[in-house]
């Protein structure tokens, strides 16, 4: 079964994006110090003007442990001149293994990425990144993910995760 991701672009009263109000400021330590909103906080790859950075759709298949990530990047994401920068590329990578990650196991926090950039990706242009989960152990989700061309001649770029599932006895984070 596959479900929709994000399809659909929420929109916070008075904003253009979605409010992260549950959010609260930490010490040094990581530990929460103040439960005050952070009225400002922004999911990163929806902080930036719509068609400007990061335009995007996920779906993810439950029986199958994959997650797609339909990507254009705007003109705000550019590193080599007409290309995207490769942080950008990165967040997205990080952003749909995760999803697949969290979908899968809960609570997670990226542990490793490793990412190869194979070519690069045209700035303003439709990519897909197809991500799956290879194995569980224990506490640990190994996902791996490309991404593509839509025609999938041309294969930019390839990644592979180590998600950790939070414990709950450990404080942080
Ligand atoms: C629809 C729902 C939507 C919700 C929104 C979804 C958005 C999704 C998108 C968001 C995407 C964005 C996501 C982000 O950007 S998450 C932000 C970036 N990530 C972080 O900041 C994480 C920082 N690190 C930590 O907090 C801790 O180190 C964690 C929590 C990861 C593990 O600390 P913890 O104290 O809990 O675990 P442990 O140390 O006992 O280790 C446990 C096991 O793991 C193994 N290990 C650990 N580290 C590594 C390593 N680097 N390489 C290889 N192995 C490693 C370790 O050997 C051990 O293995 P074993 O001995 O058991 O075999």
């Amino acid at each position: 079964m596959s479900i929709p991701i994000n399809l659909v672009r929420g929109r916070g009263v008075g904003s253009g994006r979605p409010r992260q109000d549950s959010l609260c400021l930490r010490g040094a330590d990581s530990k929460p110090v103040k439960e005050e909103p952070l009225s400002q906080a922004r999911l990163f790859p929806r902080s930036l003007e719509e068609g400007l950075g990061f335009e995007y759709a996920m779906f993810h298949n439950q029986v199958e442990n994959r997650t797609v990530c339909i990507l254009q990047g705007g003109p705000y994401l550019q590193g080599i001149p007409g290309f995207l920068h490769g942080g950008a590329i990165a967040t997205m990578i990080d952003s749909t293994v995760g999803m697949c990650a969290v979908l899968t196991g809960g609570a997670v926090m990226t542990a490793n990425l490793n990412i190869n950039f194979r070519r690069p990706i045209p700035l303003c242009s439709v990519v897909v990144i197809n991500s799956q989960l290879d194995k569980i152990e224990g506490r640990k989700l190994f996902v791996s993910c490309n991404v593509q061309s839509l025609d999938e001649k041309t294969l930019y770029s390839e990644a592979t995760s180590l998600f950790v599932k939070l414990d709950p006895k450990k404080t942080s984070p």
